[in-house]
């Protein structure tokens, strides 16, 4: 067996294990990677990038079809097999920038095989035996197959496969109504595909219900049927013609079947017991230096547990290169990270949504609240639904949400105002360009200091003495 000395042993070459890699290695680190799949991950091959590719194409076909503001809509020719080809093209596209020629030209050595823990300080891929000073375990999730009685004998898509289709299903069963089954229920119909999306209780569960209802609203309005409080219990019938039967005894029916149920943190198989390295409910336990009980090794992005996104996975990566790199003291948080769901519109959000401020403050926050349809760029858009929504906690905001159309983008300022624990008067003194959809976030600001000037008894007593006092 080959033996290779690193000061840093990475494993999994996704969204967290590629920043680490990079960054370590061009600060002067020797970095081995070791990947047992393909570079990139599952942003780049099964996640973000294809489905947000999909989601475009199916945006197309939809403007289309809509046409509005004095254009006559259209029924699109969906060709499927082209839709998919842009899928493609677009991992394509992306791939040098994570590929094994590009990490090699930064300096590190890596590996192309399945990697495991063979003790505290060792880890073996193929025939290679690795030691190393740190190792950061970036192995990331894969889709939770349920066990439902009859699923196992039924063909079903995940996101692995999903992306792989040459043909658009006739009728496509979701099941599960979280991010990944709402995106692409919505991409599907929009492609000309009828969709059923079976969710045990709410979709988009996880979001605040107000502004999961404007994207719920459209999508039902497009023709996706969403079925919520219900729990599938079985699977029935064969390739074609498939049949999900929820709790009470529905039979729900369709071509083909979507499982997006969840994600489980990729750790079959890595050995971590020989290394002691600890999991709690299923994920690899970390305490918020992102250490792992191995003091050795770290755990970041989708296989800590701790959310499941690309940007989520970058920063831990940014994190424990302060530790490993500086021995200088890195200490996570977490109530800045945002989050998006690509449906149009889109829901974005960051901080605490109205519900998990109230459970952690009760009274001491007030809502502010600013609809698409009272900003004039969304008007004249034709884009008026949705609203932003500001949770402000002792004059900062502690939350903020928006649905609506660029959601995703406008999510940034707000992003950036909890990152740094600015007051609300940083985003309402701001000035932002007219007509602008980002002037939702201003209005949304300016709404906590509307009253406290134009309704205050006081404000009214001292202009009104300045006013007689002013030659
Ligand atoms: C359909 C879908 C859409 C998504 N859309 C978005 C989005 O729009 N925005 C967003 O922020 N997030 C999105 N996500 C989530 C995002 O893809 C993940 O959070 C992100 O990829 C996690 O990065 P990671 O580095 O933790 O793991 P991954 O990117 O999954 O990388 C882990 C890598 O480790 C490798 N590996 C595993 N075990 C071993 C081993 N023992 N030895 C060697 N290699 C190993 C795997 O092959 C894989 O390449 C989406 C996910 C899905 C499924
Ligand atoms: N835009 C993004 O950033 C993006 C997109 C996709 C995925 N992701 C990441 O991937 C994660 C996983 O997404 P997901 O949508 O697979 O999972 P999820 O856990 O967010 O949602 C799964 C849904 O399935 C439902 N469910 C579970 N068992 C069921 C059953 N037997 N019958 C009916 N419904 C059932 C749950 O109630 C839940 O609402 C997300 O939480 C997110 O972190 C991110």
């Amino acid at each position: 067996m080959r033996a290779f000395r690193a000061d840093i042993c990475v494993i999994g070459a996704g969204s967290g294990g590629l920043s680490v890699a990079a960054g370590a290695a061009q600060m002067g680190a020797r970095v081995v990677l070791i990947e047992a799949g393909e570079m990139g991950g599952d942003c780049l091959n099964t996640g973000c990038v294809p489905s947000k590719a999909l989601i475009a194409a199916a945006g197309r076909a939809q403007a289309t079809r809509e046409g509005g503001l004095g254009v006559a809509g259209t029924e699109p020719q969906v060709d499927f097999a082209a839709v998919m080809a842009h899928v493609k093209t677009t991992i394509a596209a992306i791939a040098p920038h994570d590929s094994q020629q590009r990490f090699e030209g930064l300096g590190v050595t890596v590996l192309r095989d399945f990697a495991r823990f063979t003790g505290p300080d060792t880890v073996e891929a193929g025939g290679t035996r690795v030691t190393a000073r740190r190792f950061v375990l970036a192995t990331g999730s894969r889709p939770l197959v349920p066990p439902i009685p009859g699923l196992d004998g039924v063909p079903y898509l995940t996101n692995e496969t999903v992306f792989e289709l040459s043909e658009l299903p006739a009728h496509l069963l979701v099941l599960g109504g979280g991010p990944i089954g709402i995106e692409l229920a919505q991409a599907f119909r929009r492609l000309g595909a009828g969709v059923t999306v079976v969710e045990a209780a709410r979709a988009l569960g996880r979001e605040d219900p107000e502004l999961a209802a404007a994207v719920l609203e459209n999508l039902r309005q497009e023709g996706v049927e969403i079925v919520e409080g219900a729990r599938a219990t079985e699977v029935r019938g064969q390739a074609g013609a498939l049949e999900l039967v929820t709790e009470s005894g529905r039979a729900i029916s369709g071509s083909h079947l979507l499982v997006a149920v969840g994600r489980q943190p990729a750790i079959a198989g890595l050995g971590l017991e020989a290394a002691g390295i600890a999991t709690e409910t299923g994920a690899v336990k970390t305490g918020r230096d992102l250490r792992t009980t191995n003091r050795r090794v770290y755990a970041i992005g989708d296989v800590a547990g701790r959310g499941a996104f690309t940007h989520l996975a970058g920063y831990h990566a940014g994190l424990i290169l302060r530790p490993m790199l500086f021995a200088l003291p890195a200490r996570l948080r977490d109530d800045h990270v945002p989050r998006v769901t690509y449906a149009d519109p889109e829901l974005a959000q960051v901080g605490l949504t109205e519900a998990e401020a109230r459970a952690r403050y009760g009274d001491g926050i007030e809502v502010l609240r600013a609809p698409f349809a009272a900003n004039d760029r969304a008007l004249a858009e034709g884009r008026t639904e949705g609203l932003a929504k500001v949770i402000v906690r002792r004059g900062r905001p502690v939350g903020a949400g928006i649905a609506g159309a660029g959601a995703g983008e406008l999510i940034g300022l707000w992003a950036l105002a909890l990152s740094r624990r600015d007051k609300l008067s940083a985003i309402a003194g701001m000035i932002l360009p007219y007509p602008t959809q980002s002037e939702v976030s201003k209005r949304a600001a300016g709404a906590y200091f509307s009253p406290r000037l134009f309704d205050s008894a006081l404000v009214k007593r001292v202009v009104r003495l300045v006013q007689r006092r002013l030659p």
